[in-house]
């Protein structure tokens, strides 16, 4: 895996095995995988070219104001409606939906070992494990934070979800999104955004993969404001990467899962979906690779608060007040002078869910392992442990640069609540807050 930022290893084009990307963020892309197959001028002539059937798929409501109506126009072998009509359910397993009170956990800081791959076969659908739920998703709040273990590409299978969008964090193994909208790769330290709605099947093309998967019941994620910080740095638009059109002409039987309701439903297809020879718009998958992120930080003295490091934000109704806020600590230079570099001690109203891509996360050296969690739930205490307190209290402040380390964090307006399996996890730490018990009293009045 590269920890360290290379241009030149960043995949932004063609392969043989995979057609390519555009770069932008939001932009109102275009793109056909056979000439002339995108109406120029117009989204629905009365015959499209080559025969194919044209779609439009909107992620936002028709009125939403211009700077968040997101709509995509496909053109497809066959209609979407061409499946067999009957839905069934299927088998969600250990994958929940927020209200999603199966499990009353008392209120602590906790935190999970990384859990290992399984040796079953599991393709996506089968290996998702919901940790936390947030919100309503039937009412288009909120979150629910997974982890997946796929130990089997999807074949003849394709998924979708409509309630909500879908953020993927590889941690071990690469992904392969097959989409409507095209191939994504992502490896460890890239993310992909699948939104709502939209059909892909899950491959693992370097074998077995575990990682997390934010599921956005709210407003899709978007870029952040960057105020003072002017019009670069943070997340850059360009680095966002959507897949060029690539279409399957496969008239194979499909099984088509969708995730409806807070269960999950299966279908039959007599064909492949991935049949969009053409699309345009702006609502569609795209890939980032959190080495770009160009992070910005206290270069005098203090930490500043850890939304200076959001690469999206799922924005609430209310300013400033993200249903989700999704936020890396990447590698970066701390330089501040007179000051307790790591995270400090605090209680914040949003609930923090925390993991661990590569390396080591500066203000937990020991017991969070790459693959791991932590969730620090609404105005639960929280901060360095006692050998990170230590170490920052006594070291000198030379700077000092944070190598090879990527660690991320949902953080949401509501709290969230456990599920049943991870309540009863075998990777759940029952040792967790002793990690602060060794921070004694030092307070000495004769010392100032
Ligand atoms: O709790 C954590 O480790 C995440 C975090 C990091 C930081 O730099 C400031 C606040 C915060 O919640
Ligand atoms: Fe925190």
């Amino acid at each position: 895996m590269n920890t360290n930022f290379d241009p030149v290893a960043v995949n932004r084009s063609s392969t043989n095995e995979t057609p390519g990307y555009m770069s932008g963020f939001g932009n109102s892309f275009e793109t056909e995988a056979l000439p002339g197959a995108l109406p120029i001028g117009r989204n629905s002539p009365q015959r499209c070219a080559y025969g194919l059937y044209a779609e439009q798929l909107s992620g936002s409501p028709f009125t939403a104001p211009r700077g968040a109506n997101e709509r995509s126009w496909l053109y497809r072998i066959r209609p979407s409606v061409r499946h067999s009509g009957r839905f069934v359910k299927a088998d969600a397993r250990l994958w929940r939906t927020a209200p999603c009170l199966e499990h009353d956990m008392p209120i602590a800081q906790l935190r999970w070992d990384p859990t290992p791959i399984p040796e079953d076969e599991l393709t996506f659908v089968q290996s998702v494990r919901t940790m936390t739920t947030a919100g309503d998703a039937h009412t288009q709040v909120g979150m629910a934070a997974h982890i997946y273990l796929i130990t089997k590409s999807m074949v003849d299978q394709h998924f979708y979800n409509a309630d909500g969008e879908m953020l993927f964090v590889p941690q071990e193994g690469s992904l392969r999104f097959v989409t409507e909208f095209g191939v994504i790769d992502a490896e460890p330290g890239e993310i992909a955004v699948i939104p709502r709605g939209v059909k892909f099947r899950v491959e693992i093309p370097s074998g077995p993969a575990r990682g997390y998967l934010c599921e956005n019941y709210g407003g899709a994620f978007t870029l952040p404001e960057r105020g003072p910080i002017g019009a670069n740095c943070l997340a850059n638009s360009r680095d966002f990467l959507t897949p060029v059109a690539a279409y399957e002409d496969d008239d194979k039987p499909t099984e088509l899962f969708v995730k409806w309701g807070g269960a999950l439903w299966s279908t039959a297809l007599p064909h492949s979906p991935i049949d969009v020879v053409a699309w345009h718009g702006n609502y569609a998958p795209c890939k980032y690779d959190l080495r770009t992120f160009s992070p910005i930080g206290a270069i005098g003295f203090d930490h500043p608060d850890p939304s200076i490091f959001t690469v999206l934000t799922s924005p609430s109704e209310i300013a400033g007040t993200a249903n989700i806020d999704f936020v890396i600590f990447p590698e970066r230079w701390a330089v501040a002078e007179n000051t307790f570099r790591p995270p400090w001690y605090h209680m914040n109203i949003m609930s923090e869910f925390m993991g661990l891509i590569y390396g080591v996360y500066d203000a937990k050296p020991q017991g969070f392992l790459p693959g791991g969690i932590s969730l620090h739930n609404c105005m639960l205490p929280h901060g360095p442990d006692r050998e990170a307190f230590d170490h920052a209290s006594k070291t000198e402040l030379k700077p000092v640069k944070l190598t090879g380390t990527m660690a991320f964090m949902f953080e949401t307006r509501f709290p969230q609540r456990v599920t049943e399996y991870a309540a009863t996890s075998d990777a759940l730490q029952d040792d967790y807050a002793d990690c602060w018990q060794g921070l004694e009293r030092r307070f000495d009045p004769t010392k100032p």
